[in-house]
């Protein structure tokens, strides 16, 4: 009988990979976010990257972060966020009790709607936005709602697929 492999992933590597790969398939050309919700029981439940809403083409609507002077438009205010819509897209009933892997740190909007899921740890990997104000006060809202969250501690390793 041979011993069993020892170079395997980990739970936290798995999720905040599956996170990243998910945000892999994001449009906005300056930042990409992936977000994966775990059960207490370490089963994937869902997943999201950041998108524009069903019906809202990535070829019409804008992905400029600053408003130019024609068309005066930016992503932000279509823009539906990775953690929104991993939560969005379970359907399997209530959240309750779960854990969120997210590649950045979550805005205020997408905490609101973390505690009021019932998720009850976020994961997160960059704070690349941290002291902002919509950033302090998710930070205030999850401190206030008991909502831990913890920075992922990287591990280094490397995780190549070919596809
Ligand atoms: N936690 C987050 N989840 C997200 O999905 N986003 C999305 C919204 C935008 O599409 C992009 C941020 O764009 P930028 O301001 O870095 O060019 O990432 C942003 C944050 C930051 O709070
Ligand atoms: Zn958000």
């Amino acid at each position: 009988m041979s011993a069993k492999r020892s170079d395997y992933i980990s739970w936290d590597e798995y999720f905040m990979g599956v996170a990243h790969l998910s945000g892999m398939r994001s449009k906005d050309p300056n930042t990409q976010v992936g977000a994966c919700i775990v059960s207490p029981d370490n089963k994937i439940l869902s997943m999201g990257y950041n998108g524009f809403p069903k019906g809202c083409s990535d070829d019409e609507f804008p992905w400029e972060r600053e408003n130019d002077n024609d068309r005066n438009l930016t992503k932000y205010p279509f823009v539906t966020h990775s953690e929104l819509n991993a939560i969005l897209n379970y359907r399997g009933g209530s959240l309750e009790g779960t854990k969120l892997y997210v590649s950045l740190f979550p805005c205020n909007e997408c905490a609101k709607a973390i505690i009021q899921a019932g998720i009850r740890t976020v994961v997160y990997d960059s704070d690349k936005y941290e002291g902002t104000p919509s950033n302090r006060a998710a930070k205030r809202m999850f401190d206030a709602a008991g909502v831990n969250y913890v920075q992922y501690r990287k591990t280094g390793r490397m995780i190549r697929i070919e596809v």
